[in-house]
C-alpha cells in the first residue's frame, strides 16, 4: 500500500500566524510532541485546561501546532510491513498479528482478518447500541449532514481514545496502517437492519462539490478508509466495489477491508466507489474509521 512518509512529504502546509502567546515554551514542545506521537487533540486540550490554560487559547494552540509541518520533531511511526512494498501475508502490531487474506491494486485494498477479537467486537456493539441515531451524508452543496434513502443505517461516533477498548481501537489502526492517530476521524459504529444499505459512494470529498472546502480545511482529504466487521451476516450486507469487478467483502466477525480512497500523490481515486449492499437477512455492525491527509480537526 502506499508509503505515508512520501504521502506526508509531499503535503505543503500554509502556516497561518496564529499567535501561540499565553502558552509557556516548554508546555509548546510538549505539544508538539504528543502531537507527534499520535495523541488526540482533544485529550491534549483537556490536559492544558487541567493545568490551568484556558480551554478556547488551548484548544487553538493545539489546533494550531496539528497544522505545522514536524520536520524537527521525531519522525511519524514506520508503516506496518504489509504497506510499504513487502508482500507480507500478516501485519505483526504490538498486541496481535492480522492477516491478509486477500488484497487487490486498484483500488489499493486488503481484506483482513483477526483485527478485532469477538469479545471486542461484543463490546463495541454492546457500547453503542444505546446511542445510535440515523446516519447521515455529506450535502455537496451545503457541506451539511443530510438524512437520505440511499444510507439506511444508523450510527454513532466515539472520539479517538474516548474509553479503554476505542483508545485500543485507535492505537491498533495506527500501527497498522502507519498513519499516525491524529489523522483519524471518530471511530463510528454502523448498525443496519434487515434491508438496511449504503448506496455507492466515495469517502473522499470531491473538489469540485462547493460543500467539500470546509471538509477539506479540516484534515485534508479521507485518504483512506477501514471497515471492521462486528458480526457475520448471514446474507447480503458485503462491503460492494462497483468499479472494482463488483468484489464484495463479506461480513464476517473480527474481519475489515482496508482501502486507500486516494493515490499515493493524495489525488482521489475513483476506483474507491463502494457501498454496503442491501442485509438480506440478518443484521449488520461494523466499526468505520475514516483517515485524514492531515492531522483531523474535529
Ligand atoms: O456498510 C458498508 O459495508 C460500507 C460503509 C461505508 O462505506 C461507510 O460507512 O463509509
Ligand atoms: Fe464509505
Amino acid at each position: 500500500m502506499g508509503n505515508e512518509n512520501a504521502l506526508m512529504g509531499q503535503i505543503s502546509v500554509e502556516l497561518p500566524s496564529i499567535s501561540l502567546k499565553g502558552i509557556p515554551d516548554p508546555w509548546l514542545d510538549w505539544i508538539a510532541t504528543n502531537l507527534a506521537r499520535g495523541c488526540a487533540a482533544a485529550e491534549l486540550t483537556a490536559i492544558l485546561v487541567a493545568n490551568g490554560f484556558e480551554s478556547r487559547l488551548s484548544a487553538r494552540v493545539v489546533a494550531e501546532l496539528g497544522r505545522r509541518p514536524q520536520a524537527d520533531g521525531p519522525a511519524p511511526p514506520p508503516p506496518a510491513p504489509v504497506h510499504s512494498g513487502v508482500q507480507a501475508n500478516q501485519a505483526r502490531l504490538s498486541d496481535r498479528s492480522v492477516r491478509v487474506l486477500a488484497r487487490m491494486e486498484r483500488p489499493q485494498l486488503l481484506l483482513l482478518g483477526g483485527f478485532l477479537d469477538p469479545e471486542e467486537c461484543a463490546e463495541l456493539i454492546a457500547l453503542s447500541a444505546a446511542k445510535l441515531a440515523r446516519s447521515t451524508v455529506v450535502d455537496p452543496v451545503t457541506g451539511g449532514e443530510d438524512v437520505v434513502a440511499g444510507r439506511s443505517s444508523s450510527g454513532t461516533y466515539f472520539q479517538v481514545a474516548e474509553n479503554a477498548l476505542v483508545a485500543v481501537l485507535d492505537r491498533r489502526i495506527a500501527e497498522f496502517t502507519g498513519i499516525p492517530q491524529n489523522h483519524g476521524e471518530g471511530v463510528q459504529i454502523l448498525h443496519y437492519g434487515l434491508g438496511g444499505e449504503y448506496r455507492p459512494h466515495y469517502d473522499y470529498f470531491p473538489e469540485s462539490d462547493p460543500g467539500s472546502a470546509a471538509h477539506l480545511a479540516r484534515g485534508g482529504q479521507r485518504v483512506a478508509t477501514l471497515i471492521i466487521y462486528l458480526n457475520a451476516v448471514e446474507a447480503g450486507g458485503e462491503t460492494l466495489f462497483p468499479n472494482a469487478g463488483d468484489f464484495r467483502a463479506i461480513p464476517q466477525t473480527g474481519q475489515a477491508v482496508y482501502f486507500r480512497n486516494c493515490d499515493t500523490g493524495g489525488r482521489p481515486d475513483p476506483a474507491s466507489l463502494h457501498g454496503g449492499a442491501p442485509v438480506l437477512a440478518g443484521e449488520k455492525w461494523i466499526a468505520v474509521k475514516w483517515l485524514r491527509e492531515r492531522p483531523y480537526v474535529g
